[in-house]
């Protein structure tokens, strides 16, 4: 029988295209050989997902929250984006689309829903996005990661699963990254795919206090965009890193003591899934808040500190006991094992096959 072929959609930030890659990596686990992704050009999707897929470019266009005239031109660009979107489907004849959202995943999917093609979509907030709402219409099958986000979407259509995360490595698989001194605690700072100047400011001033703990190491994810600014500015001590972007990400990860995040749902999934113990800072601004819903999750499981971006605390102080309460670590260790779902990029990918393979 002719093999299907698998066509993904996505992209706009990290927390998009990481649930792409993982379902299509589970597929191509499952035998599945033709895969591509379509996104935009020279952008955070073509960046992560041309490594390792075939990828085309489309037109895509951001929806302006609130903004009447910014929005003006939208129907005719989406228009455009649409036929963008159509000329891909004609090149590759996927058979399956599968889109996680933002709003470059909304071309693909409008096109291919008018062309009968059958489409899953998974949403990876508690509160959905707009793409993903709207492109629910032409979905056979909506993927959620918890029971909030159901309400969003026709409620026959939806399944609850995790957030599916790129396959884990057994972390002593994973080689200790070199910034981690060996002998030292370590911590990892993380931001999300494009950093975060919350967490940014509350690094900057715990740094004269950072520089005396020589027996933890710290590396600063601090986003593309802060990277040559913060570097350029401040004096960075010896025992921490900064970094823009980490590509193995897991490395770092998987090898950290501490983790301190923001909530966007797929480093908390991985976060959960490596059953590793954080504090969270929530993006205050995401929609609706869900990344506090995230959080809140996780902090309600013992398994993390929430802290908010404008909380008078002291992050430093909360690390630094953290660190020196390995029984307290530990706790948190395996509350975050046991809400952690490794597994639900490959539940999902089953789902699709067996309906359409
Ligand atoms: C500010 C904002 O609106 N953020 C949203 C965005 O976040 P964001 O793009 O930050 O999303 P996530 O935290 O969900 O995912 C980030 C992904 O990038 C990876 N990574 C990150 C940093 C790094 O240096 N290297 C690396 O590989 C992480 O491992 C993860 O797989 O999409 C998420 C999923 O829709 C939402 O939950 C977030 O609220």
């Amino acid at each position: 029988m002719k093999q299907k072929k698998f066509l993904f959609a996505c992209g706009g930030t990290g927390g998009h295209v990481f649930p792409a890659v993982a379902i299509a990596e589970s597929l191509k686990k499952a035998g599945i050989e033709n895969i591509s992704f379509a996104g935009r050009k020279d952008s955070m999707e073509s960046r992560l997902v041309k490594p390792y897929f075939e990828f085309d470019e489309i037109s895509a266009v951001p929806l302006h929250r609130g903004s009447f005239m910014q929005n003006l031109g939208l129907p005719y660009k989406l228009l455009k984006a649409v036929q963008s979107a159509k000329v891909v489907l004609k090149k590759r004849k996927p058979d399956v689309i599968v889109a996680t959202g933002g709003y470059v995943s909304l071309p693909v999917v409008i096109a291919a829903g008018r062309a009968k093609i059958p489409v899953y979509i998974q949403e990876q907030n508690a509160v959905a996005g707009v793409a993903n709402k709207i492109g629910s219409h032409y979905a056979k099958k909506i993927f959620v990661t918890s029971k909030d986000a159901q309400k969003f979407f026709p409620s026959t259509e939806t399944m609850v699963f995790g957030n599916p995360v790129r396959e884990l490595p057994k972390i002593e698989n994973l080689p200790r990254p070199k910034e981690y001194r060996d002998g030292t605690k370590t911590l990892l700072i993380v931001g999300g795919s494009q950093g975060a100047r919350g967490i940014n400011v509350k690094m900057e001033e715990a740094l004269s206090q950072i520089a005396e703990r020589k027996d933890i190491s710290v590396v600063w994810q601090v986003g593309a965009k802060n990277f040559d600014e913060i570097c350029a500015r401040i004096q960075i001590p010896e025992n921490v890193s900064v970094k823009a972007f980490l590509d193995n990400i897991y490395a770092y990860m998987g090898h950290a003591d501490l983790i301190v995040s923001r909530a966007g749902a797929s480093t908390l999934a991985e976060i959960l899934a490596f059953g590793k113990p954080s504090i969270l800072f929530p993006f205050p601004f995401a929609t609706a808040n869900h990344q506090e819903f995230n959080a809140r999750v996780v902090e309600k499981a013992g398994a993390a500190l929430v802290e908010l971006d404008n909380d008078p605390n002291d992050l430093w102080n909360k690390v630094q006991s953290l660190l020196s309460n390995a029984e307290k670590l530990n706790q948190m260790a395996s509350a975050a094992k046991s809400i952690g779902m490794p597994d639900a990029a490959d539940q999902i990918a089953k789902v699709i096959l067996e309906a359409e393979c």
